[in-house]
């Protein structure tokens, strides 16, 4: 191990570890700043690696647990708790190896929240181990590991309790650093978060503890304190929030000999371990059978994560005992209340998911981070859709500018926007929409298995026709002609075919057939006529419908400019002048209404156009 590089003496005596530190190098190359947390644990300082000059974060194990001292006090964060009585004795048969007898481990154990001192550097190294087997965006990433030897009369303390076994060394763990706050921050300035907040910080964290879970890491303290919230940019510039998992001190590792999942490191002997005479994690978060100190696995942090939903979503915890055993017990034998009981309002969905994960049975809750993600997906993307129907309803149904028309891909885009900025509204940072954005393939299975695919954030699957809409620009009349409600029981809007070219109606009138050269001599008058009577966005829907027809008319008009001389032009003009003249336009107005694309809608009687009261002048 490097040693400390500094001129400064170790044993200056000084009265706490954050002063020892600051301005200490560790490793030789980690200059310490200052402290920015503390937990049961350890404390946890800001540093600069001296080389790359970045930011990390190192922990330190505290002094009371890795070198204890008489008089020295117990954690207010209880980090481990003894609750049954070992069949064998106390630490009998433990594997400690420092001779320490059982009457002084215990009476460590009562100063430091239930933590031997060898225990802790295991439980360090543990933690140290778990962290850096994982690599995952909402897992905090560990850089580097050590201990630094230090002088027993040094900040650490001298160990004035003769346990002379203890090594005289500084462990640590380096870490990114991470800007932000810790959940329990926010939670303390606002106790009850919007669901969609709280599903996006959830889903991260699932994210987090499957990638755990699959790499045969328990976790075992998933709670606020140890979820740290970073406020981020995502690739085109939008905030959002990601999760960071912090502190594996309490993580189990599964051991798992055949597939190395461990890298081939040899595997600590896990200090709890210990017949499951020793209950570890925080009792306000622990599940059933982890009080009970029985076995744990995955489905023990879908029960944490049972109990941070409602904390999260009520803005209090599921059980509130004022002692940590009593806390266990009723993790173990009684009932939650029903967020609703508190809330009245409370999202019935989220409320049958938040009592599956607190189910005392671990058969009985989602059976992996992954379903309990799956879940609040649905979740997400049900309250999504119905904001965005309740502010169609508000604002006018069916929605002003589709005016019913079927959905199009560039209308769907628009209520996913809809949709994803009414998640972000309620989401302060719309993590949801920004994290979710690049791992495209969760879209997949946010759909329930069997039921139709969801079209509106797969832009790809929109059929092509629809980018070519202008649908405002149509009288709203005519936009209700060609586009019914679509009857209950419809294919999704989004799947909705485009519209075929309807045939020219049988009685169409004589405009209809009327020659092109005509047609364009006629084009001005009724675009003016158009203007004149249904304002600007008529005048625009009857030029693009004559747009097609221009062309044959100038190429003609030029040829026989070149053939036949100004005399042909004139004349050509003069006839046009006088069609224009003497050209009645009823049955122009009694024609089908043309579209964007220059297509006649479906032959129907015209209708009165609400948008000129008066009727069209003739
Ligand atoms: N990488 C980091 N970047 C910034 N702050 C951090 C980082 N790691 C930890 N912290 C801060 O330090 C605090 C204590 O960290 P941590 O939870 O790992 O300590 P602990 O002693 O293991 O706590 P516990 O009581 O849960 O056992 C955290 O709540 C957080 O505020």
């Amino acid at each position: 191990m490097d040693c400390l590089r500094s001129s400064a003496p170790l044993d200056a005596g000084l009265p706490s570890s954050e002063r020892f530190l600051r301005g200490r190098l560790l490793g030789g190359r980690y200059l310490v700043e200052h402290m920015i947390g503390a937990g049961a644990m350890g404390r946890v300082y800001r540093a600069r690696h001296l080389g790359l000059g970045r930011a990390c974060a190192v922990k330190v194990i505290h002094e009371r647990v890795a070198a204890p001292r008489v008089g020295g006090r117990a954690s207010h964060r209880v980090c481990t708790t003894r609750v049954a009585a070992s069949p064998r004795g106390e630490g009998a048969g433990h594997r400690g190896s420092s001779g320490v007898s059982e009457r002084s481990r215990s009476e460590e154990r009562s100063r430091s929240g239930g933590v031997r001192a060898g225990d802790a550097v295991l439980r360090f190294h543990v933690e140290a181990l778990a962290a850096s087997r994982l690599d995952h965006p909402n897992i905090v990433r560990v850089l580097d590991f050590g201990c630094e030897p230090v002088s027993l009369h040094g900040a650490l303390g001298a160990n004035a309790g003769g346990h002379e076994a203890e090594p005289p060394s500084l462990w640590y763990l380096v870490t990114e650093h991470l800007d932000g706050e810790d959940l329990i921050d926010l939670l303390n300035a606002t106790p009850i978060l919007p669901p969609e907040r709280i599903v996006s910080i959830m889903r991260q964290l699932c994210s987090a503890l499957q990638h755990a879970h699959d790499a045969g890491v328990i976790h075992r303290d998933v709670k606020p304190e140890n979820i740290r919230l970073v406020p981020r940019f995502d690739d085109d510039g939008a905030p959002f929030e990601q999760v960071k998992l912090l502190d594996f001190g309490t993580a189990k590792l599964l051991h798992d000999d055949r597939s190395g999942a461990f890298g081939g490191s040899p595997l600590l002997p896990v200090p709890d371990e210990d017949n499951g005479r020793l209950v570890i994690g925080t009792p306000a978060y622990m599940s059933p059978e982890q009080a009970a100190g029985q076995a744990v696995d995955a489905r023990s942090d879908v029960y944490a994560c049972g109990v941070l939903l409602f904390e999260m979503a009520t803005g209090r915890l599921p059980f509130e005992r004022p002692t940590p055993v009593a806390l266990a017990a009723a993790h173990v034998e009684s009932p939650p209340p029903r967020p609703s009981a508190l809330h009245p309002a409370f999202d019935p969905d989220l409320e049958a998911l938040i009592l599956q994960c607190l189910r005392k049975n671990p058969e009985d809750r989602p059976q992996s981070a992954r379903a309990l993600r799956e879940a609040l997906g649905h979740i997400a993307l049900r309250r999504a859709r119905s904001a965005a129907d309740e502010h169609a309803a508000v604002s006018g149904s069916p929605r002003p500018s589709e005016g019913g028309r079927p959905a199009t891909a560039s209308s769907s885009r628009r209520r996913s926007s809809a949709e994803d900025a009414a998640t972000a509204r309620s989401a302060g940072a719309s993590t949801w929409v920004g994290y979710r954005s690049p791992s495209l393939p969760e879209s997949a299975h946010l759909d329930r298995p069997g039921s139709p695919p969801t079209t509106q954030r797969d832009e790809s699957s929109a059929p092509t026709w629809v980018g070519h809409r202008s649908t405002p620009c149509l009288p709203a009349a005519l936009v209700e002609t060609a586009s019914p409600p679509a009857p209950a029981g419809a294919p999704p809007v989004d799947a909705a075919p485009p519209p075929t070219e309807a045939p020219p109606p049988a009685h169409a009138p004589a405009s209809a057939q009327r020659a092109p050269a005509l047609d364009a001599a006629i084009e001005p008058l009724s675009l003016l006529r158009a203007h004149r009577s249904c304002g600007s966005r008529s005048l625009v829907a009857l030029h693009r419908r004559r747009r097609g027809r221009l062309a044959p008319v100038v190429i003609g008009t030029v040829a026989a400019t070149v053939l036949g001389g100004s005399l042909c032009l004139l004349f050509n003009a003069a006839g046009a002048a006088l069609a224009t003249l003497t050209s009645p336009s009823p049955e122009r107005e009694g024609e089908a209404p043309p579209t964007a694309e220059g297509r006649a809608w479906p032959a129907r009687a015209p209708e009165p156009d609400p948008t000129c009261p008066a009727g069209p002048p003739r």
